[in-house]
């Protein structure tokens, strides 16, 4: 089953325990929010965050966007708690910190499927969203996004795992690139989608738009976002231009033409056009919702 064209490029992540942020949330037209139980809550807060979203999750209109919740780590005295509150609400996706192991997955799912069967919930509906954000989870990341059907995205964590690295991040990524790169491949492999890390300073529009370019160049689907702000910019680099979609309607449709007369190559302007070239141009289509009749 490939699950990679679902539209999510900004992921916008709203603290859990922040009424007035959650109320707002969905004005911004982000293709998905992350209301956060996780590190945007402070520890004596973590009780106030779950009963709040817990509240809020099914009453506030959120628009056109994917709800998902990002829970504590099971290993926290938090993490079980969260998914008791909030499996039973059936968000869009559960999103889930620090994923180390296909082992800590099927563990997990477990949970949320015994918790599912006590609700009579199907075990359909709500995925699951796994964070890389450690050493040994990008090490184990291709059993975490090739062996779960509800696994319909994966994600790196930059913050965590330069932590966990004991290295700083910097705006050049260099210290996460094997990473990015590495989670990447597992997600392709997978046919899932593939979110980028957050980009911390809010205020450095060209930094954003940089790293966003260049989490798009490698291959991730979109990214997670801390500010409203942001949301614009990485909508603007994860839309096709006008340009790139009248040159991918172009090629997909003299495929089309050439195929029914036996042609498998030709030339567009000067330049070669062949199976792949046409599936990434068929790609981009469906980026902009265009058919090619
Ligand atoms: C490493 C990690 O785990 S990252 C994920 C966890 N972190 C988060 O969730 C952080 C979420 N973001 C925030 O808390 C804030 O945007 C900060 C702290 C980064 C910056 O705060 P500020 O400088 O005050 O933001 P700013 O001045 O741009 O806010 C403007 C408006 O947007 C709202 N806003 C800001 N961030 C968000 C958000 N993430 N979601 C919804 N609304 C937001 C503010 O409430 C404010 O609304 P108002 O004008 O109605 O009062
Ligand atoms: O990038 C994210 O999604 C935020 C995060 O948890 C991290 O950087 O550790
Ligand atoms: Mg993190």
């Amino acid at each position: 089953m490939t699950k990679i064209f679902k539209k999510r490029r900004s992921m916008l992540y709203i603290p859990g325990n922040n009424p007035a942020m959650i109320q707002q949330g969905g004005v911004y037209g982000a293709d998905s929010i992350l209301l956060d139980l996780e590190d945007a809550v402070a520890l004596n807060q973590k009780d106030a965050a779950r009963i709040l979203v817990r509240n809020m999750i099914n009453v506030i209109d959120f628009y056109d966007s994917e709800v998902c919740v990002r829970v504590n780590h099971l290993s926290t005295p938090f993490g079980l708690a969260d998914l008791e509150a909030i499996v039973p609400l059936q968000p869009s996706a559960i999103r889930y910190p620090k994923t180390e192991s296909g082992e800590e997955v099927a563990e997990l799912l477990k949970i949320i499927e015994q918790i599912e069967d006590r609700h009579g919930l199907p075990h359909t509906k709500m995925t699951l969203h796994a964070m890389i954000e450690t050493a040994m989870g990008v090490q184990n990341v291709f059993d975490i996004a090739s062996k779960f059907d509800r696994v319909d995205a994966i994600t790196i964590g930059g913050q965590d795992l330069t932590a966990d690295m004991n290295i700083v991040y910097t705006p050049d990524g260099a210290g996460i690139d094997f990473a990015r790169k590495r989670i990447v491949m597992a997600a392709k492999a997978s046919h899932i989608d593939v979110i980028d890390t957050v980009f911390p300073d809010v205020n450095d529009e060209d930094g954003l738009r940089r790293e966003t370019e260049y989490a798009k160049r490698i291959g991730f689907t979109g990214k997670a976002v801390i500010n409203p702000r942001q949301i614009e910019i990485i909508h603007d680099v994860y839309t096709p231009t006008d340009e790139e979609v009248r040159k991918a309607y172009r090629i997909v449709k003299e495929f089309k033409i050439n195929s029914a007369a036996g042609i498998g190559v030709f030339a567009i302007d000067g330049k070669m056009i062949d199976a792949p070239i046409v599936t990434r141009a068929e790609y981009i289509l469906r980026l902009a919702n265009v058919t090619v009749g």
